[in-house]
């Protein structure tokens, strides 16, 4: 059995569905994230695996032990779970000192006074405080403060760790230092983690599994990669994705056991089994587009318009007769020599949606099998 495993966990507030009939099973030792936009129902979800929200109906196990039931009304407090939390805002104790807030749950479980100390040592070491045991929160720095709240999760060695989104509050540099660090974190622990954040750079970097969640209902759960490369659906490709991928209207038309798929000026043949034709729409990531300074057969003339140098890449707007598209170059350029160019792209790298559903038409044959969601 899973180490955590919602089955149908239902959240009404009021009148208002939060979350309808969620199943999620979680396997021991992932390191899983809970993507979505705001109020999608990432943070419900975690509340409700934390106990701190009651579900509406549905059955929550953590561990294989019945922490929720609506049939047996088994409901166990949060302090009885067995969790380790770490929350936007680092929930640290401001009249008490690194130590005490470190040690605190300790105290409280009566742990022997030798087993905490070691337990303090090792993990002011971790998270190298060590030195400011002393020192109140208000006394620490914002990233200080943080690695606390993570220190504090190190002592207490929780199975299951859970995530609010916790670096929100960091500025850029420490936020991909914390990033590495909780992530070492999980592996270290041999932790199971579930992770809340809206932001797909966090996600895609720190998770084993990516859930994609929209209005309280999973679009797609699945590695980074099966989440970047084979979104499930158009609301995924187009969630994922930085700058986000270029989307073109065209028909697919069944064609010698295969579908040739045309539009937008471009044309190429993909191998679809479960799909009849008809309208779609065409996805290209904007590193996958290619730019040529001359023209070529299946490529369609564009327009350089701006031209962004990142460091390591050059986002590129164009125009194309009718529509804006976006292309990623892996080098640093701050201007295109020419303004006048042709943009095709390899057909392996396009993805196509069903235009009606909006399914990816590929998609059935490649769902994930390590986590099961429905
Ligand atoms: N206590 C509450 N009472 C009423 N509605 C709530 C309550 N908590 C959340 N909601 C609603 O439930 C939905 C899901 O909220 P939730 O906080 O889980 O979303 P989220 O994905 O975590 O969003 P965010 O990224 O903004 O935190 C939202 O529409 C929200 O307004």
């Amino acid at each position: 059995m899973s180490e955590v495993s919602l089955n149908g966990i239902t959240k009404y507030y009021g009148g208002y569905l939060a979350l309808p009939e969620m199943n999620l099973n979680i396997e021991k030792g992932q390191f899983v994230t809970l993507l979505g936009p705001s109020g999608c129902g990432k943070t419900t979800t975690l509340r409700i695996i934390a106990g701190l929200e009651t579900p509406s109906a549905g059955a929550l196990h953590l561990s294989e032990r019945c922490m929720f039931s609506d049939k047996s009304h088994e409901n166990v407090p949060p302090e009885k779970r067995g969790l380790g939390f770490i929350f936007q805002s680092y929930a640290l104790w401001p009249n008490m000192t690194v130590e005490r807030n470190i040690t605190l749950a300790l105290r409280q479980a009566k742990m022997p006074q030798a087993e905490i100390a070691e337990r303090l040592a090792q993990a002011l070491k971790k998270v190298q405080l060590e030195g400011l045991q002393d020192r109140y929160p208000s006394e620490l720095s914002g990233g200080q403060q943080q690695r606390v709240a993570v220190a504090r999760l190190i002592a207490a060695r929780n199975g299951i760790l859970l995530m609010d989104e916790p670096l929100s509050n960091l500025d850029a540099v420490l936020r991909t230092e914390m990033r590495a660090e909780l992530k070492r974190l999980s592996r270290e622990l041999k932790a199971t983690t579930v992770y809340v954040t809206h932001d797909q750079v966090e996600a895609l970097t720190m998770s084993d599994m990516i859930v994609v969640m929209n209005d309280g209902r999973i679009q797609q759960a699945g590695t980074p990669y099966e989440i970047y490369h084979h979104p499930a659906n158009l609301f995924v490709a187009e969630f994922i994705g930085d700058p986000k991928v270029n989307l073109f209207d065209a028909t697919a038309e069944r064609r010698d056991g295969g579908l040739r798929i045309s539009g937008a000026g471009f044309g190429f043949e993909m191998a679809a089994h479960g799909f009849g034709g008809g309208a779609v729409r065409v996805a290209v990531r904007p590193e996958h587009l290619r730019i040529h300074t001359s023209p070529r057969e299946g490529a369609v003339e564009a327009r350089i318009d701006v031209v962004q140098p990142t460091g390591s890449q050059t986002i590129v707007s164009l125009d194309m007769p009718d529509q804006r598209v976006t292309a990623l170059v892996a080098q640093f350029r701050e201007s295109w020599p020419q303004e006048r160019v042709w943009l095709d792209f390899d057909p392996a790298h396009a993805m196509v949606f069903d235009a009606a559903s909006g399914e990816n038409i590929l998609h059935r044959a490649e769902a994930p099998a390590s986590i099961a969601a429905e």
